[in-house]
């Protein structure tokens, strides 16, 4: 049995009202109940969110290791540790907008094409309810999807982009949806405001150069692994924010942009990368852009050690969580 302290309360009216927060971890120890995303509410039980935490249980577009279907489950499981006041961001973010979890996406894990229409789909009706999406993967194919619906929504959206790799690629094996490639669909769709995109983290062996001159054609600019540890976080988070300014701003976190030591359950590990201390703080330095919608991908818990992943994971979707309360709540003082 559960306690009371799990029930859900009334329904909350939409747009009113006081968020309904986690489940009290002084009260129901931490472990024990269903893990929603940070022991916060299902979106059935308070009706209406301002933010909607979603999970993508899809894998079908990967080159390499496969997984990462079970990601969003083990990040939920993981961030069963998460507190309600975040002290970097000096906010509450589950007190600050109504943030739940809309459950998973149900995807065809035998069609592409159709899985794709599906998460769209299933976007749309969560953006349409005035929603802002925190999505966790799922491989990043999910990504494309996820940009058409914020698109068709915003029109075409900043995108900052944290991965290892580029994902600006054609086509693998002559398929035009896969994991490498969301962003190049993106691009050729006209889903992207083509003066604010930036990779962050990028490393390791290409294919060939060209890679990168399609990527530069495209729009993109790279802030790789090296830049970050020479640069620094406070000043590459200064870039982003002068590049991105105050278009609507999608970010996509492929948790493999940390490195192996800090994530090693994920399908397409590339050594050098971040430390999760990096991805955690250039992320706080976003505080003031327009976020509109967010992703963390990529993680495969078969690959990890004691939730070494799925931590950082529940702590990146933490930081954007927050960051996307604060816009809300910024915006309704006016
Ligand atoms: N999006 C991720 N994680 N990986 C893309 C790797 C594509 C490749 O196998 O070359
Ligand atoms: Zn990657
Ligand atoms: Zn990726």
């Amino acid at each position: 049995m559960t306690s009371a302290a799990q029930q859900p309360d009334e329904p909350r009216a939409p747009g009113a009202g006081r968020p309904r927060g986690p489940v009290d971890s002084s009260r129901v120890p931490r472990y024990a109940g269903p893990a929603t995303f940070a022991r916060l509410p299902r979106l059935d039980e308070v009706g209406t969110a301002d933010v909607a935490v979603v999970g993508v249980p899809f894998d079908t577009g990967v080159s390499y290791r496969p997984g990462a279907r079970f990601g969003g489950n083990a990040i939920r499981e993981a961030s069963r540790l998460l507190r309600p006041y975040n002290p970097a961001q000096d906010a509450s973010p589950f007190a600050l907008a109504q943030v739940a979890d809309a459950g998973d996406i149900a995807a065809n894990p035998f069609n592409i094409d159709e899985a794709v229409e599906t998460i769209q789909a299933a976007a749309d009706d969560l953006l349409d309810t005035g929603a802002r999406l925190m999505t966790l993967g799922g491989d990043h194919t999910i990504a494309l999807p996820l940009l058409r619906s914020v698109a068709r929504k915003h029109g075409p959206v900043a995108l900052l982009h944290f991965d290892a790799h580029l994902d600006t690629w054609d086509t693998y094996f002559g398929a035009e949806y896969t994991h490498g490639t969301p962003f190049r669909r993106a691009f050729e769709e006209g889903l992207l405001d083509t003066s604010a995109l930036s990779h962050v983290g990028t490393r390791g062996p290409l294919y060939g150069k060209k890679d990168l001159d399609d990527d530069e054609k495209m729009g993109f600019g790279i802030v790789t692994s090296a830049d970050v540890m020479r640069r620094g976080v406070d000043e590459v988070a200064q870039q982003l924010r002068d590049r991105i300014g105050d278009r609507p701003l999608y970010v996509s976190i492929d948790i493999d942009v940390l490195d192996p030591a800090h994530a090693p359950g994920t399908g397409t590990p590339e050594a050098g990368g971040l430390t999760s201390r990096e991805l955690l703080e250039i992320l706080r330095g976003l505080a003031g852009c327009r976020m509109v919608s967010a992703d963390v991908v990529e993680v495969a818990p078969a690959y990890d050690h004691a939730e070494i992943t799925s931590v950082a994971a529940s702590h990146t979707a933490y930081e954007l969580t927050t960051l996307m309360s604060r816009g809300i709540a910024g915006s309704r003082a006016g």
